[in-house]
């Protein structure tokens, strides 16, 4: 699996601080609100349930299953639901949790299907962003960090479904996708 690594973009002690802050900033913001957050899968995952606890009030959590990517390395932008909610958002302040932005067509599929729903409000929490790449505009409110146009791996962001599980967030060796 490490082989595979070209460079660690950001170590498992920088993303904690990130995520720290982050947690800090939600807590401050949310306080005495009803909040939901929505974490989705399977990319979010490890982000989602390190953020959750690092939020200092009560809150409920949910997921969605959506994809676009399959095996590829490319957005097909065609949006699947594999799993919707399992609870109504209806007059609930909600978060969507995502790992990574790249294209943004996932997102704005989401955010369009989650305000049918009438939530009190929505906003969106990303850990990375790659602006470069954006074929549609987006707000994102709360975001850990900018990257490059590189293919990324690690802390729960996968390639072909592998590399979810490095600590780390890293670029993928060009020579593993092209190979
Ligand atoms: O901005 P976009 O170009 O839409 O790309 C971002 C989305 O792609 C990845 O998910 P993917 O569909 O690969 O599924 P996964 O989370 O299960 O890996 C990532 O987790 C985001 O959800
Ligand atoms: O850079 C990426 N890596 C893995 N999955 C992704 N989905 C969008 N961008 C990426
Ligand atoms: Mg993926």
């Amino acid at each position: 699996m490490k082989q595979d690594v070209a460079r660690i973009l950001f170590s498992e002690k920088e993303i904690e601080e990130k995520v720290i802050a982050l947690g800090n900033q939600i807590t401050k913001e949310y306080k005495g609100k009803e909040l939901v957050l929505i974490g989705v899968l399977k990319g979010a995952n490890i982000f989602m349930s390190d953020l959750m606890r690092k939020i200092d009030m009560p809150i409920t959590i949910d997921f969605m299953a959506v994809s676009s990517y399959g095996s590829s390395t490319t957005s097909s932008g065609v949006v699947k639901i594999l799993k919707d909610l399992d609870n109504s958002i209806e007059d609930k302040h909600v978060i969507i949790i995502e790992d990574i932005i790249d294209t943004g067509l996932t997102l704005h599929y989401l955010c369009e299907n989650l305000l049918s729903r009438n939530p009190k409000s929505l906003k969106i929490c990303t850990l990375l962003d790659k602006p470069e790449r954006r074929k549609v505009e987006l707000k994102v409110d709360y975001k850990g960090y900018d990257i490059p146009d590189e293919f990324i791996i690690g802390y729960g962001i996968d390639y072909a479904e592998k590399y979810r599980n490095l600590p780390y967030v890293a670029t993928l060796k060009r020579a593993v996708y092209e190979k």
